[in-house]
């Protein structure tokens, strides 16, 4: 609208029909005027269409917000006779519909022709809203002027969603019971976990069994883990663990002779621990086919303990290795924009302390110098970090009743304190309900226990509340998940973890299927279905497939599924053959190789498979129209896209000799000279750094902190062009010091300008390779 603001700024119109400097604001859809005259002090309820009905018809939702936060008044008619409630409901606001149910706006009143908001919700369609307008107890029997019900209305224009939730909250006569458990109580919701992380055999299912064992069971588990020990000693899993080998035996080749049961994929149970009540307890187990997984389940929480174990009867090389495995795995998982308290506690235990000469106090607490020893190594090797807790636990995980394990509950039962403040008033009936119901669902869904969101979504609303909203169902997911009840990834909700954990990835992933997959990695469903029978393939795949765990690729419209875990093929032969005449007349080859810094190439073997999947993803999004002219090929631990003439290589190689030659031949963008910058880089610098008025000094002090003397200074003062420009192509430095000395100056636009368009590497003469 065009009318000049002059018009209607009055403050106070001098008569009704004009509009106030607000309502223009507001009709133009300004969200700053209108915070502006809100600040101001204006007044918001003028004339026969106050700026709150304004805005509402115009559906903004946030220009709406604002005039409620600041108090208009949400209990008088516009010009058409209607209340808000009345345009929120047959527009479908539902958020203000929210705001102002939780205000206390009246839901039983009528516009002029006699419809009441939960008419107006009923006849458009506005399920969402009928359902807040039902919660915040609306009359669900009022007739309109015409006498009719609104579940009549729903009907007459369709919408027999509304009217069969309108009948059955009638029919059940407990729509204030549902209403009552959508208000959070001030019961706090906290469930701790305790994860247990460790390599094969270092005694984590020990740790969860003495943990819930009584008095009287932790007897016996003394007796019978003293049983289990005689077989154990001298196992090569416990004495031998080095990284690699850990690798190797982890690897298609190996035979365990462990001869304990261990643990596949993830464990999941609640327990109720005396002295610390119901905690979570996951246990990861050692074996390395399963860590492409973890990263699922390893979501930062402050409400957990992750407990990384090591074995005190492994060499202290082994030990230090372990734990700053763990560590690592974990640093890598965290986001560097969340503060590290959300990541939960960090706790190193040392089991097997039994088999070491070490001695108890008379407390009965373990006095273990090598268990110290390998602590002061883990903080040389990576001494910052965050919430490692300072005390290490020693202990003989098979005895329940000794000074380590009330440690470690004690260690539990603490957080559970210190956090059961943060979660006060978080608890609701609705929590409480679903948490008896899954109980029932996980039965009826126990051959395959996943449902999409929207399935379990209506699931829910039919058996535990009718008025639960999608922004309830949302939080409730993101409860349950947290507290392990559920797992929600994408679309898909399992509704039993340990099914997930330990059924479906503990056999996919185990080291006998693997055995038996295929070689090539890839699979239709028909073939997926004959390998992994226990429920339908393509429901499986699907959740596979969130999990990053395969891809499907229609290939000439049949769809197979591409799953680099399995991919065993070994590396293409010819990969890079130097007798291909393409790399012999004049062409060049350049690429980037990553080394990984010392020992830590089996960080990256779990990270592998994903960087598959992801290049898979992205050649099918990019390339996928024009297939005949680029394919990517995938092999065990190596990926290769060729595109037309341009070939790219990912490969993860043990041995760190490098391509020497070619390396030999690369120098790096940083220690390029500037005058090799490109032009246009030159020219966007100059426009950064030469002086707008002649008092500008960026480029000089830039010449300073390179190094330039003051006579060369005042040579480049004293001439009429560029002054940066003439610094840029006389100074002798490299981009690496011209990125750095920026930063020092604080232009980190210029810089930013370097970073982004200067050279990454330069090829210094003709290299075939
Ligand atoms: N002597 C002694 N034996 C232990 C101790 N902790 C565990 N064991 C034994 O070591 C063997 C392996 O222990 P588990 O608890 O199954 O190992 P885990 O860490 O769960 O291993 P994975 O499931 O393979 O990841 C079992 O026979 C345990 O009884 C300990 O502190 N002292």
């Amino acid at each position: 609208m065009d009318t000049p603001l002059s018009r209607g700024c009055s403050y106070s119109p001098a008569e009704s029909f004009e509009y106030t400097a607000l309502q223009f604001a507001v009709r133009r859809g300004s969200v700053e005027q209108v915070k502006y005259l809100i600040e101001s002090g204006t007044e918001l309820d003028i004339g026969p269409d106050p700026a709150l009905h304004l805005a509402l018809r115009k559906q903004n939702i946030t220009i709406a917000q604002l005039l409620l936060q600041a108090g208009a008044d949400y209990d008088i008619k516009d010009s058409h006779g209607d209340y808000p409630i009345h345009i929120a409901c047959a527009l479908g606001l539902l958020e203000i519909v929210h705001t102002l149910c939780s205000l206390g706006c009246s839901v039983e009143v009528p516009t002029s022709k006699g419809l009441f908001p939960l008419h107006l919700a009923s006849k458009n369609g506005h399920i969402s809203v009928v359902r807040c307008l039902c919660a915040a107890g609306c009359n669900i029997d009022v007739r309109n002027s015409d006498k009719i019900r609104a579940d009549i209305t729903a009907l007459k224009y369709g919408h027999n969603d509304i009217a069969e939730l309108l009948d059955r909250l009638r029919a059940t006569g407990q729509r204030d019971i549902f209403a009552r458990q959508l208000v959070p109580t001030s019961r706090p919701a906290l469930r701790i976990s305790l994860r247990l992380l460790g390599h094969c055999g270092v005694g984590k299912t020990a740790v969860i069994k003495s943990l819930g064992a009584g008095l009287f069971s932790s007897l016996f588990r003394r007796s019978s883990s003293l049983q289990s020990n005689k077989s154990r000693p001298s196992s090569p899993i416990n004495t031998q663990i080095e990284m690699d080998i850990t690798c190797r035996q982890n690897s298609l080749s190996f035979e365990s002779t462990a001869n304990y049961q261990s643990t596949n994929g993830i464990h999941v149970q609640n327990m109720d621990i005396s002295g610390v009540g119901d905690i979570t307890i996951w246990e990861f187990s050692g074996q390395e086919n399963y860590f492409p997984i973890y990263h699922h389940f390893l979501w930062p929480s402050p409400y957990t303990v992750t407990a990384i174990l090591f074995s005190l009867d492994d060499s202290p090389s082994t030990q230090v290795q372990q734990v700053c495995y763990w560590l690592n795995f974990l640093l890598a998982r965290q986001a560097a924009d969340l503060p590290s308290a959300e990541y939960g506690q960090i706790l190193l235990i040392a089991t097997h302390v039994d088999l070491t000469r070490a001695v108890k106090t008379q407390h009965g607490e373990w006095i273990c110098s090598d268990a110290q020893k390998t602590l002061e190594s883990v903080g040389k090797l990576l001494p910052h970090v965050p919430n490692l807790m300072p005390n290490i636990i020693i202990m003989d995980s098979n005895v329940p009743a000794s000074y380590a394990f009330k440690q470690l509950k004690s260690v539990l039962s603490t957080l559970k304190q210190d956090c059961i403040q943060q979660t006060i008033g978080t608890w609701t009936g609705l929590l409480e309900n679903t948490l008896t119901w899954l109980v029932i669902l996980q039965k009826d869904y126990e051959q395959f226990p996943v449902l999409t969101r929207s399935a379990f979504a209506e699931l829910l609303r039919s058996q535990v509340n009718l008025l639960a909203s999608d922004d309830h169902i949302q939080e409730l997911l993101q409860q349950l998940h947290s507290m392990g009840e559920v797992f929600c990834i994408q679309d898909l909700i399992v509704i039993s973890v340990a099914w997930l954990g330990n059924q479906l990835l503990g056999e996919l992933l185990s080291t006998q299927f693997l055995l038996h997959a295929r070689v090539t990695g890839v699979y239709t469903v028909e073939d997926f279905q004959a390998s992994y029978n226990q429920c339908d393939a393509l429901g499986v795949l699907d959740l596979l497939e969130a999990l990053d765990i395969c891809i499907p690729c229609d290939i000439e419209g049949e769809v197979e599924y591409e799953f680099p875990v399995y991919n065993h093929t070994e590396t293409l032969e010819g990969l890079w053959d130097r007798g291909d005449p393409r790399y012999l007349s004049g062409a060049r080859y350049g690429g980037i190789r990553l080394y990984t810094s010392p020992g830590t190439y089996h960080l990256f073997k779990p990270v592998f498979s994903h960087i598959q999947i992801e290049l898979r993803r992205a050649t099918l999004a990019n390339y996928s129209n024009n297939d005949s002219d680029s394919d990517l090929y995938q092999w065990h631990l190596g990926s290769k896209l060729c595109n037309l003439d341009i070939e790219s290589l990912i490969t993860l190689d043990e041995d760190d000799k490098g391509d020497v030659e070619l390396a030999s031949n690369i120098q790096w963008g940083c220690a390029l000279k500037i005058r090799d910058l490109p032009a246009p880089v030159k020219l966007k610098l100059c426009g950064l750094l030469d002086p707008p008025e002649p008092h500008g000094r960026d480029w000089c002090l830039l010449a300073l902190r390179l190094g330039l003397c003051q006579e060369k200074i005042a040579a480049l003062a004293s001439q009429h062009s560029s002054h940066t420009m003439r610094l840029l192509t006389t100074a002798d430095c490299s981009i690496g010091a011209l990125i750095s000395s920026l930063h020092e100056l604080d232009r980190l636009d210029a810089a930013e300008v370097v970073l982004r368009s200067a050279p990454i590497f330069k090829v210094l003469e003709h290299v075939g390779v």
